[in-house]
């Protein structure tokens, strides 16, 4: 078997908001066409370790590298540019703006060995909004606005995706729908890092997790070994 190649590794990620210190030595790793889940309970430190790699909290120490490049000093703009996409918790769609505007902000260049995305291809992964195309976003429900951040970072053409808790406060039939996209976003050969605090969402497209708590990281292995340990997840997971 070939060796997955490392695409994200961060290393002794230290953060801070203000004085206080939020994560203490985060190291993980994501290779390329993995999914790997970032799991812990509200507050654990998920959210703030993805904006730690994206160059959105000052004061940091520690490093990360991407596609072998040290991207720990970078702005966050220039961060999305070498391909990493972030999609935020707080889903931050412009909601004057259309569906297919909406997509229009996101859209950059093809890269040579990343998947390409247009508004044909988001639309059959996300039919609902391919029925929608001129919707204003501030007139679309929890989970289309949901789908529209995702594909508005897709338009990117990313290596790897972060998505910050992508089935939180969705109805039950998204988060199914959820999942389905992220199995098929890993066949199309897209990495994704993915936070998130339910196991059973994890479970069906994680390949390997991590666990915080209390901005350390308590537990990594794989998603297999992980679903099958009900020891660990009662200590570290909301279940
Ligand atoms: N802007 C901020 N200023 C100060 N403290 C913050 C800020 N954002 C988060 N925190 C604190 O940092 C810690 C980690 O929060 P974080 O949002 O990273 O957790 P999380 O695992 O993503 O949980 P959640 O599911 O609630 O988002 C928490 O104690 C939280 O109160």
């Amino acid at each position: 078997m070939k060796p997955i190649q490392t695409l994200l590794e961060v290393n002794d990620l230290n953060a801070f908001y203000g004085r206080a210190q939020i994560l203490f030595d985060v190291s993980l790793k994501v290779g390329r066409g993995e999914v790997v889940a970032l799991m812990g309970r509200n507050g654990a430190g998920k959210s703030t370790t993805m904006k730690t790699i994206m160059g959105l909290v000052e004061r940091r120490t520690g490093t990360v590298r991407f596609r072998k490049e040290a991207i720990e000093r970078l702005a966050p703009f220039r961060i999305c540019q070498r391909g990493l996409g972030f999609v935020p918790e707080d889903r931050r769609i412009f909601t004057d703006l259309s569906v297919m505007e909406n997509l229009e902000v996101g859209r950059l260049s093809e890269r040579l060995d990343a998947p390409y995305w247009d508004e044909n291809k988001l639309f059959k992964l996300f039919p609902n909004l391919g029925e929608m195309p001129n919707r204003p976003g501030g007139q679309m429900s929890g989970g289309e606005q949901q789908m529209l951040t995702i594909s508005r970072t897709l338009m990117g053409n990313p290596y790897l995706v972060l998505l910050d808790e992508p089935s939180e406060g969705v109805a039950p039939l998204i988060v199914e729908q959820m999942a389905e996209m992220i199995v098929e976003l890993k066949k199309q050969g897209l990495s994704v890092l993915l936070s998130e605090q339910n196991i059973h969402f994890a479970k069906l497209v994680s390949d390997r997790a991590y666990i915080l708590e209390n901005g350390q990281v308590r537990y990594q292995g794989s998603m297999r070994d992980l679903a099958a340990d009900e020891v660990t997840q009662q200590k570290y997971l909301s279940v």
